[in-house]
């Protein structure tokens, strides 16, 4: 048995149909010799495509969230420099290099989607990337996510996709983050200064204690170490998603992921993803109010149905399309009975407002799909539908 699989034993990976695979540079650029003339190393990625192959002959569907951009950059010219701008720049040239070298392995169809942080605080550029991920994962697509290094720069740090991962899980409603780097799992300690360092084979809670640990020091090729997976586990938690970290560079331990088993370290959720989206969609600022008919109020209420256009009567408001509103009945003062994401602005709104959901594109001259509000994006406020 591999040094890995003896150090993090085996334990049952939580079940999951729908998960956001993180794969750092770390395993993509290996610190060897490069075998590869485009600089990504396909020796633990061929594995790891073996895996999403597998996953989705199961029935599963993965977004891969995949660094190595300035990796493979690096190599198509010559750079001396290694400043942010330089790096940025390496991403720029990298990236289809990137793509490429996934589609090559999977021989599935990979969709380039490049994302930064102000693209996931923008509502209506949340909205957007959520429906695009979708659509791409119901045509069968490999998403291929990585920072859009272009605009991406904070505090002179270039690039942090652990965090990205955790943005995306929410963003496609993941049950599983997912993260492949070049260590068994976390430790106690960073093992190369401590030896005496333990596995840490499951984590309920990311205390400050368990992020001092996890100190900042990344691998040679890494951006953010440890902390930032940690940062990562802790947002997906949040948003109910458990995250496994693990070594993508020991193929027993990636077969055994397929297999339903964990060599590596769990971080458990703190609250069911529909909980934490539901408190989160419960408890964020509404922009304005849609008043429907008691057909849709009955659609939304008992059949946990779309909002469409035809029951909505009145938009009352200013609002962007992914902003928060209420849901309010025509015949009840009192409080709303769901809240839920815009799929319109309140102009477009207006004009749609008691048409016929196939009506929305001759109205508007495009169309964001047939609700207003998706189901998935709405929650009821009758505190027994919401028990
Ligand atoms: N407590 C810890 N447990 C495990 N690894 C740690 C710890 N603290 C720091 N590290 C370092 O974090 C590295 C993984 O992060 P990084 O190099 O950024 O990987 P990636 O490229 O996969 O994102 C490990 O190889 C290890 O050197
Ligand atoms: N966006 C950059 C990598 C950023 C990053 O987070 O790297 P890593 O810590 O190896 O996952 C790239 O594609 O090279």
């Amino acid at each position: 048995m591999s040094d890995v699989r003896e150090v993090f034993k085996a334990q049952a990976l939580p079940s999951w149909k729908r998960a956001v695979l993180k794969v750092g540079s770390s395993l993509l650029a290996g610190s060897d010799k490069l075998p590869s003339e485009d600089g990504l190393d396909p020796r633990y990625a061929a594995v790891l495509a073996r895996f999403i192959i597998e996953s989705r002959a199961q029935g599963r569907e993965i977004v891969l969230v995949s660094s190595g951009a300035v990796a493979a950059g690096r190599r198509r010219i010559e750079s001396t420099n290694s400043g942010p701008i330089q790096r940025q720049a390496l991403a720029a040239l990298g990236q289809a290099t990137l793509v490429t070298f996934w589609q090559r392995l999977t021989g599935i169809p990979a969709a380039q989607v490049l994302l930064s942080h102000d693209d996931m605080l923008n509502r209506r550029r949340y909205l957007n990337a959520r429906n695009t991920l979708r659509e791409l994962l119901r045509v069968g697509a490999l998403p291929i996510v990585n920072e859009n290094d272009t605009v991406a720069i904070d505090k002179l740090r270039l690039g942090d996709n652990d965090n990205i991962g955790a943005a995306v899980a929410s963003l496609v409603d993941a049950d599983m983050l997912m993260i492949a780097t070049d260590i068994g799992g976390l430790y106690t300690a960073h093992p190369k200064y401590e030896p005496a360092a333990q596995p840490i084979l499951k984590l309920d809670r990311i205390t400050d204690e368990v992020l001092a640990a996890a100190s900042g020091d990344p691998g040679e090729l890494g951006t953010g170490g440890m902390l930032t997976k940690l940062e990562a586990a802790s947002k997906a938690s949040r948003a109910g998603i458990p995250t496994v970290l693990f070594c993508g560079r020991d193929a027993d331990v990636i077969r055994a992921l397929t297999d339903g088993r964990l060599h590596g370290t769990l971080v458990t959720p703190e609250s069911d993803p529909l909980t934490a989206r539901k408190q989160w969609l419960r408890h964020a600022p509404s922009c304005g109010s849609l008043v429907v008919d008691s057909g849709a109020s009955n659609a939304v209420q008992r059949r946990g149905a779309s909002l469409l256009p035809g029951g909505v009567v009145r938009v009352d408001g200013e609002f962007r399309r992914g902003d928060v509103v209420e849901v309010v009945g025509e015949s009840r003062h009192g409080p709303a009975l769901a809240r839920g994401l815009a799929q319109y602005g309140s102009a477009d709104m207006r004009r749609i407002v008691r048409r016929h959901s196939n009506e929305i594109e001759s109205v508007l001259g495009f169309s964001f799909g047939e609700s207003v509000i998706h189901r998935d994006d709405l929650v009821l406020l009758n505190p027994e539908e919401n028990a």
